[in-house]
């Protein structure tokens, strides 16, 4: 769909995409062909009637803003992300860059109230956010997954999400704070006396039209799990990459959940799943927070796909891996790099990607 852009100054017009939108309410069989049809397509969806109640969003989302709008000295106690805690534009361990601020957390339920007394003043209250946001977002993952099998006609509908519900999963939050870019030299930490959403918005998300928009908070990559469920309060700065290679806006809207493929996932449907690359914008004039939980499997998991997903006219595409091969992949490489490539099996008569 081509747009006219609503930006005054630019008369340029920009692309918009409106996502697929997944009703979970609506008839099963109908769910899991539309869904099989967003992740071939698209491999990013909304999901709306989604299940997830609104105090525990807010919940989270509020411990999110508090901590991101404590002082800096006392937010880098939470830090280094070694590779979990706070950290800020240092982005892995290969010199990304990015101006965002995060929070990534280990969501083994055993570790959950570990590290929160260096996140919040009332690690209990924390904790108990925490944990009933992924206790949710993990339903939610599950039901996803089991949709997106049945869907594609693999027998095993729980050979997706058998790995994020194992005790021993690797998943993962991360918490995502944009400062707008017209107040880039104010941290968040200026305005912890004030509140957001429901409660008035603190000055700095009101600041006035900056057109030329075009920091990145978070570079281009994609996900290297299984599954990412992302909910932002109501700023864009999303984009994700088209096969043109233009960047086209992913609307915000907090009621609902934006679903992602990861690359997991893209090996384990032998590439009839599209693992897309994303980016998130900082914005002009206000905060944006993203909360992004990424559905992996345990360590040493062996990454396969369904016998399904084979056949002569599709031949398996990728070796089998574990989640811990990946990782290390993951880790030595740079944001942007292509970690899937490594593990596809050769053929003479494909191009590689
Ligand atoms: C540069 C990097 C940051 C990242 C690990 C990596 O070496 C390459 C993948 C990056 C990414 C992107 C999605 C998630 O935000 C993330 C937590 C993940 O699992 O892979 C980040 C990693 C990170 O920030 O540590
Ligand atoms: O903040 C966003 O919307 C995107 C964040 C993201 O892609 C990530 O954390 O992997
Ligand atoms: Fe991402």
């Amino acid at each position: 769909m081509v747009v006219a852009s609503t930006d005054p100054i630019r008369s340029a017009k920009i692309r918009a995409i409106d996502l697929p939108i997944v009703d979970l309410l609506a008839e099963r069989t109908e769910v899991s062909k539309f869904l099989v049809k967003a992740c071939e397509e698209f491999g990013f969806f909304k999901v709306i009637n989604h299940g997830v109640p609104k105090d525990i969003i807010t919940q989270m989302e509020d411990e999110c803003f508090e901590f991101f709008s404590k002082p800096v000295s006392e937010k880098q106690r939470a830090g280094p992300p070694n590779p979990y805690g706070y950290g800020s534009k240092n982005i892995g361990f290969n010199g990304d860059v990015g101006e965002v601020e995060y929070l990534l957390l280990d969501i083994n339920p055993l570790s959950i109230f570990q590290g929160s007394n260096t996140i919040s003043n009332d690690p209990s209250k924390f904790s108990n956010a925490l944990s009933g946001y992924v206790e949710a977002v993990r339903g939610l993952a599950c039901e996803i997954l089991d949709l997106m099998a049945e869907g594609l006609w693999v027998l095993d509908t729980s050979v997706f999400s058998r790995f994020i519900r194992d005790v021993d999963s690797d998943s993962l939050l991360r918490l995502n704070y944009y400062a707008p870019l017209k107040d880039r030299d104010t941290s968040p930490s200026s305005f912890h006396h004030l509140q957001h959403q429901h409660h008035p918005l603190p000055p700095l998300c009101y600041h006035h039209h900056h057109p030329h928009n075009n920091k990145i908070g978070f570079g281009e990559h994609s996900d290297p799990q299984i599954l990412t469920i992302l909910r932002s309060n109501d700023v864009g700065g999303l984009q994700i990459s088209v096969d043109d290679g233009e960047w086209v806006p992913v609307s915000p809207d907090p009621t609902a959940f934006c679903v992602n493929v990861g690359d997991v996932l893209q090996a384990m449907t032998n590439g009839r799943f599209l693992s897309v690359r994303h980016r998130a914008m900082v914005n002009s004039n206000k905060c944006r927070m993203s909360m992004a939980y990424f559905g992996a499997p345990p360590l040493h998991a062996s990454i396969t796909c369904p016998p399904e997903l084979i056949a002569p006219t599709r031949p398996q595409r990728y070796r089998p891996f574990t989640w811990a091969e990946y990782k290390k992949a993951m880790y030595s490489l740079r944001l942007g790099d292509s970690r899937l490539n490594l593990f596809r099996l050769h053929s003479d008569n494909e191009s590689r990607e």
